[in-house]
């Protein structure tokens, strides 16, 4: 049973069309990742996941609970990192963590807090507010933010863009930490050498459509570029 199931999956914004019927299958224990270039669809795609935008139509269920008739209880399931946004400038990273534990009745998540934010390298910037935070920064902070209370499914939309090496591995580890203890992630990029470094399977989008499902091993290399590039023409 995919924990994540969306099928037919559209959504409109005026007379944009930015999802034209994606259907999206993601397991537990396994990372998956949206791959497409500028306005594909991606970030609708996530925000939707996320319960962020409404789906205009199709339907869409989350760890088994019906977005748009469950919307909490599958908010509830999630941890998001959205593309942009989501912080607070006058707030320091320490109280975006306390905030998100509170939101979420979380007890004892102090050692993780730390932990996540030194791996990420905030440590010595946990108390600084995330006004005065370089754009690296800001995503490495929303990455921590949204696997902090360890969610069944892990939403991560642009994750690697503009972070540095060191800020892409501890990525690299929250996504196999959360496949670990069986979570679903699902991973939106327009990177594809990092994609299938964080991801097993790869859906490439274009125009608002699924244009391929494909194993990550079939987009190394120079023949996973050309293969790739094959598919946006
Ligand atoms: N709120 C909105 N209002 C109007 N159009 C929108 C809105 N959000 C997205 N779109 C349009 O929907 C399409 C898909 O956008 P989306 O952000 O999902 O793409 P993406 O694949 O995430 O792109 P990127 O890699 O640039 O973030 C684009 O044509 C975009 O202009």
């Amino acid at each position: 049973m995919p924990v994540v199931d969306v099928r037919g999956l559209h959504v409109r914004f005026g007379q944009v069309e930015a999802v034209a019927g994606i259907d999206l299958a993601a397991y537990a224990g396994q990372a998956t990742a949206l791959l497409g270039r500028n306005g594909a669809g991606k970030s609708t795609t996530m925000r939707v996941l996320a319960g962020v935008v409404p789906p205009t139509a199709g339907s869409v269920t989350l760890a088994g609970h019906d977005l748009v008739t469950a919307t909490l209880a599958a908010k509830q399931a999630s941890g998001y990192c959205p593309d942009v946004g989501g912080l607070v400038p006058r707030a320091t990273a320490w109280e975006h963590l306390q905030l998100s534990a509170r939101l979420r009745r979380l007890t004892g998540w102090e050692e993780r807090g730390r932990d996540l934010l030194e791996r990420f390298e905030l440590g010595d910037a946990a108390h600084r507010v995330t006004g005065g935070y370089s754009h690296g920064m800001g995503r490495r902070l929303s990455v921590v933010l949204a696997a902090l209370h360890e969610p069944e499914v892990l939403l991560l939309d642009e994750p690697f863009d503009g972070v540095d090496p060191i800020g892409v591995e501890a990525t690299f580890e929250v996504i196999a930490d959360a496949r670990a203890r069986g979570a679903c992630v699902l991973v939106s990029t327009h990177l594809r050498e990092l994609a299938i470094q964080a991801c097993a399977t790869v859906l490439v989008l274009r125009g608002g459509s699924r244009v391929a499902t494909l194993d990550a091993d079939a987009m190394v290399g120079e023949e996973g570029a050309r293969a790739y590039r094959s598919l946006l023409d």
